[in-house]
């Protein structure tokens, strides 16, 4: 008799067949990041924190001691600093160059990614600039976002960003950027393209830790529907084009099937952002032991890397590299 159970009779014969194994070597740890001496507690992420420089430098070091080999940085802005042109996204004196410089010098061998996205520091909390159209009507304006991006990616490259990382959803920005990088030498500044980013309600707490709630209307009109595949598929196949290194589907979890149909329509890395509404609903369900919460990150992840994501952002990086 056939007996797939021979296959599952012993911890070594598992071990033997097992098709998926996660790695710290996976992870890229989300960190938060803000203009003041002292670290805060993020009351919409329980365990997050935003960082002062300082803490920022030694929790990358934990983490990069636990065998993570890279770290996204996401600023709060300060209030007063935001504008409806978001000239705080390209200032070589900001935070987020100050932060790279801290981490670079810190820890060489830590690969540093940085989120190009106008939000942090728009006045408006959108991604993009915000402008009326002939009728009036706000609009997120596409062609004069991707200046500011590409701007803002060289800011970042200037300081010494191993990868960044667009995360707006505007048409034209990867090819616009390859090209602001390579013209002025920033030819080995990678891009991680967030190319299917739906428009969904995970991320929540992430707007609170960051502020950036936009104060009117959504992101339905540049981040995609989430009852789309075959459209992640075409912006695919554009980044592809356009010059893209690594490319992300986000959310992970309730994305699956578009992990797995990416992957098989590029020969890019796919990475995959386990966002933070997924580290939410994971640690409220754990905070009263209805979960257990290492069992439940560990599963989460196998299942977002057996989808066909080879890297994944996530705010358990660091815990679950102490897990492995
Ligand atoms: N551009 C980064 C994000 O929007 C993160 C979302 C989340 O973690 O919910
Ligand atoms: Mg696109």
């Amino acid at each position: 008799m056939i007996r797939p159970r021979r296959n599952r009779k012993s911890p070594a014969v598992r071990d033997l067949v097992r098709e998926t194994t996660l790695s710290p070597a996976d992870f890229i740890y989300p960190l938060f990041v803000h203009d003041k001496d002292t670290d805060e507690a993020i009351d919409s992420m329980p365990g997050c924190t935003r960082w002062s420089l300082e803490g920022l430098v030694k929790e990358a070091g934990e983490a990069h001691a636990l065998g993570i080999p890279a770290v996204v940085i996401f600023p709060a802005i300060a209030e007063n600093l935001k504008t409806s042109e978001a000239q705080e996204s390209y200032n070589d004196k900001g935070l987020v160059p100050r932060a790279i410089q801290a981490l670079k010098s810190a820890h060489p061998s830590l690969c540093v990614i940085t989120d190009v996205a106008l939000d942090p520091y728009n006045a408006d909390g959108h991604d993009g600039l915000v402008r009326p159209d002939s009728d009036g009507n706000l609009e997120i304006v596409n062609d004069d976002t991707v200046a500011v991006l590409c701007q803002q990616a060289l800011c970042h490259a200037r300081a010494g960003a191993d990868i960044v990382s667009p995360s707006d959803m505007m048409d034209g920005r990867v090819l616009a950027i390859r090209e602001s990088l390579d013209a002025e030498g920033h030819t080995d500044v990678s891009i991680l393209a967030y190319t299917a980013k739906y428009a969904s309600a995970y991320y929540g707490p992430f707007r609170g830790a960051l502020e950036s709630e936009p104060k009117a209307g959504d992101k339905k009109t540049y981040q995609m529907d989430p009852a789309n595949v075959r459209e992640a598929i075409r912006e695919t196949m554009m980044d592809e084009d356009e010059g893209a290194d690594m490319i992300m589907v986000k959310p992970a979890g309730p994305y699956l099937d578009i992990i797995a149909k990416v992957k098989e329509s590029t020969t890019l890395p796919v990475a995959a952002y386990q966002v933070s509404g997924e580290y939410l609903m994971i640690k409220a369900a754990s905070q009263d032991g209805w979960l257990d919460e290492k069992a439940i990150v560990l599963e989460s992840l196998t299942g977002i890397k057996r989808a066909g994501a080879s890297i994944i952002l996530t705010y358990f990086a660091k815990d679950a590299a102490r897990w492995l």
